[in-house]
């Protein structure tokens, strides 16, 4: 035992002195450079100070050294700007600031498909990635969305308890599952011959998909840091179930795929890609689908239900578009339907979404540097970048900023609404109007292709969770707080969950209802 503990220790040492020699000590700061802030760890740097808070790390680290600093973080440079007039000075640096090649790297490694950054492949890709803006805006956007509504009331009529019996249930367990399902349902289509929830068959197959997905997702922090996924058995299992189900061969067999997949199918069959890796591009965008949508849908909902005012302007306006429809005020049976005009006029439930989004979102924008450059900021100030060096953006210090969004802690749910009700979008720093003042899609290039979509989504999910239940939190006054061990990963989950009761809503109960929660 003695002799393996002290192996296991010459063996530590060793990687560590190897580390020191190989990763970059030699790294100095040069004249006209950003601030150099190496921390006092040989390699990882500022790495557990950032990891600990980003956001509080970040915000010390600026009132130091000011709006533009490098950090060694795990043996790589990062650097950070801060001031968010710079935002769109990084996003116009498309022929010195890469994005693709990062993101496709990361997602070669995780998702385990091909390298499409190599010459091989890259060409096609280019027409594999303008799918994204043929399908997910416009017309197809409005048949996706249609089918997102119908398969949400599908979902939602499997399990809707009666008028009288109260039904307790976390509200994450709760949002997850209405929301995983309908958009599984929706992007990959349904079984062939089997309606949506009708059997036990398709139940289970769900489930074993959700929770698959929450395995995958579960080691993401683990592997955006760095963790090979053949290190992360359970993920790796997992990612390869979700992908046995999408194999094109399976596909075939489902009905009302939506052309987001249909079409990346038929390019991924010409491209030559073996069977398994094609699944595996499937598994990306499943993920691309859900993983930022279901804790958004979460926290807007959640925040709702915590503010009686927003609850109460959320239910007028639901109730008013669907009258609009002549959808009746007792007929709950009737399924609904929503216009591409409904759901833009919905800006309460939007605000909502908005407000949630601000709150929660946590990610950070990475672009490589293609070559020494020389970055010149908002404020005319002028930066060094090295080739190979990483330029991040953290839009939580927008999101978070109390000059921007005065008391940000607060869940306002009509901050992005004006007095008369209509969408608010201008908002100032320093008196000077900004032009990114809410990043939860990211920007430029790598705007979220899928962002119309899950504006959509997340207001048709408030919106027949609102009219087919009532439902309130079991303990109004708890209060959750965001999972930050994600930060970094886009929208951050909730740290445990909150149990909501919930029952059919009728309107003859809604005086009593509304009696027992003034009570
Ligand atoms: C509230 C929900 C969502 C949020 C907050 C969100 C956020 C993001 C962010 C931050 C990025 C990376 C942007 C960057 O690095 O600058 C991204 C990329 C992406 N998102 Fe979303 N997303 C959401 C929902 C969706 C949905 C519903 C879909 C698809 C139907 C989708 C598809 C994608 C894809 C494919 C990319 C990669 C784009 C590329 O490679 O250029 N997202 N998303």
């Amino acid at each position: 035992m003695a002799a393996w503990l002290l192996a296991a220790g010459f063996l530590a040492a060793g990687v560590y002195f190897l580390l020191l020699r190989v990763c970059g000590e030699t790294r100095r700061w040069q004249q006209g450079e950003p601030q150099l802030v190496k921390g006092w760890l040989p390699f990882f740097g500022v790495m557990l100070d950032y990891a600990k808070n980003p956001l509080s790390f970040l915000r010390a680290t600026q009132q130091k050294y000011g709006d533009i600093f490098t950090c060694r973080i795990a043996g790589k440079y990062l650097t950070f700007i801060t001031d968010p007039f710079s935002f769109s000075v990084v996003m116009r640096q498309g022929r010195n600031l890469d994005f693709h090649e990062f993101a496709m790297g990361f997602s070669h490694r995780v998702f385990g498909h091909a390298d499409f950054t190599t010459p091989v492949y890259s060409e096609s890709y280019d027409k594999v990635h303008s799918i994204f803006t043929q399908t997910l805006q416009g017309l197809p956007l409005e048949q996706l969305s249609e089918s997102m509504l119908d398969n949400l009331q599908t979902v939602l009529g499997q399990h809707l308890p009666s008028e009288k019996n109260w039904k307790e249930e976390g509200l994450q367990s709760f949002t997850s599952r209405i929301m995983f399902e309908a958009g599984y349902l929706t992007i990959f289509g349904r079984k062939n011959g089997v309606e949506a929830g009708s059997t036990g068959g398709v139940d289970t197959c769900m489930k074993k998909a959700k929770q698959d997905f929450f395995t995958f997702d579960r080691a993401f922090p683990v592997m955006a840091a760095g963790m090979p996924i053949t290190l992360c058995i359970p993920a790796l299992w997992a990612r390869e179930a979700l992908a046995e189900k999408l194999l094109h061969g399976e596909l075939r067999q489902r009905m009302s795929i939506s052309d987001l997949i249909q079409l990346r199918m038929n390019a991924f069959d010409h491209m030559h890609l073996d069977e398994i890796g094609k699944a595996r591009t499937h598994v990306c965008m499943l993920w691309a689908s859900q993983a930022n949508t279901l804790p958004s849908a979460f926290w807007s909902l959640y925040y709702t239900l915590r503010c009686p005012e927003a609850l109460a302007a959320a239910r007028t306006e639901v109730d008013k578009v669907l009258q609009e429809l002549d959808q009746p005020m007792n007929d709950h049976d009737m399924p609904i339907s929503l216009s591409k005009q409904q759901l833009d006029s919905m800006t309460v439930l939007e605000s909502i979404i908005k407000e949630a989004l601000r709150l929660s979102s946590a990610s950070i924008m990475i672009r490589v540097a293609n070559n020494d450059f020389t970055l010149t900021l908002d404020s005319g100030k002028t930066a060094a970048i090295r080739k190979g060096d990483y330029i991040a953006l953290y839009p939580q210090l927008i999101h978070m900023d109390p000059d921007i969004y005065p008391h940000p802690m607060e869940f306002r749910y009509n901050r992005f609404l004006d007095k008369s009700g209509e969408r608010r979008s201008q908002f100032f720093k320093n008196g000077r109007q900004l032009k990114n003042y809410l990043i939860p899609f990211g920007s430029g290039a790598s705007k979220c292709p899928g962002r119309f979509f899950a504006m959509n989504e997340i207001k048709q999910f408030l919106t027949v969770v609102l009219w087919y239940y009532d439902l309130h939190l079991s303990d109004p006054d708890s209060k959750l707080l965001p999972d930050t061990t994600r930060a970094g990963l886009g929208v951050l989950p909730p740290k445990k969950d909150a149990l909501v009761r919930y029952r059919a809503r009728a309107d003859r109960y809604r005086e009593s209802y509304t009696e027992e929660r003034a009570n």
